[in-house]
């Protein structure tokens, strides 16, 4: 396949949206345990996963590191010119990455990525500037099946589903 490198929001994506705050300074998020594996996928298939959000925080920090995720940018205003140095430095196009967002701010490298996607709790207006729309919503393993979705489309899924397996039998 085409595709070298998948790029992901996170809030609405990863999460259903929801940021918890208490009262003392500290905020949660929650995670779907189903998008870890939707990583392990692509780790089978050595394609470099990078995370792009506009919020900076320690969790997403943390789910980072323990998913081996190649690449972390936070706090980022601009995601497609991040998303181009990235390309830039990889020596790769933008039709060589995939890409799922959910809000404005993931319009411009929704529209420029080779492959992209938005979750079902994306505003219409949002879908409509991705090629595909998931059927799951952020939080619920939008990412799982957003690579999935993915390996199906380059007839990729089956094999490597099978080689996840093998490692696991
Ligand atoms: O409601 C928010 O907190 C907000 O809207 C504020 C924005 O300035 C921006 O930080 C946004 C954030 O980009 C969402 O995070 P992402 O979806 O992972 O990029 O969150
Ligand atoms: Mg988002």
């Amino acid at each position: 396949m085409h595709i070298k490198l998948v790029v992901t929001d996170i809030d609405g994506v990863w999460t259903d949206g929801g940021m918890y705050y208490d009262n003392t300074g500290n905020e949660f998020k929650k995670f779907n345990v189903n998008d870890g594996a939707g990583v392990l996928l692509l780790k089978k298939l050595n394609i470099p996963i990078c995370i792009i959000t506009g919020e900076k925080t320690e969790i997403v920090r943390r789910r980072a590191e323990k998913l081996k995720i190649e690449y972390l940018y936070q706090g980022v205003q601009n995601k497609l010119s991040k998303a181009l140095e990235l390309c830039q430095e990889l020596g790769l196009t933008p039709n060589e990455i995939a890409y799922v967002g959910d809000d404005f701010n993931d319009v411009k490298l929704l529209r420029q990525a080779g492959i992209s996607a938005s979750p079902a709790n994306a505003p219409a207006y949002i879908q409509q500037e991705a090629q595909w729309t998931l059927s799951k919503k952020g939080g619920e393993g939008a990412f799982r099946e957003f690579v999935e979705k993915l390996l199906a489309h380059f007839d990729l899924l089956d094999e490597t589903v099978k080689k996840v397996l093998d490692d696991f039998s």
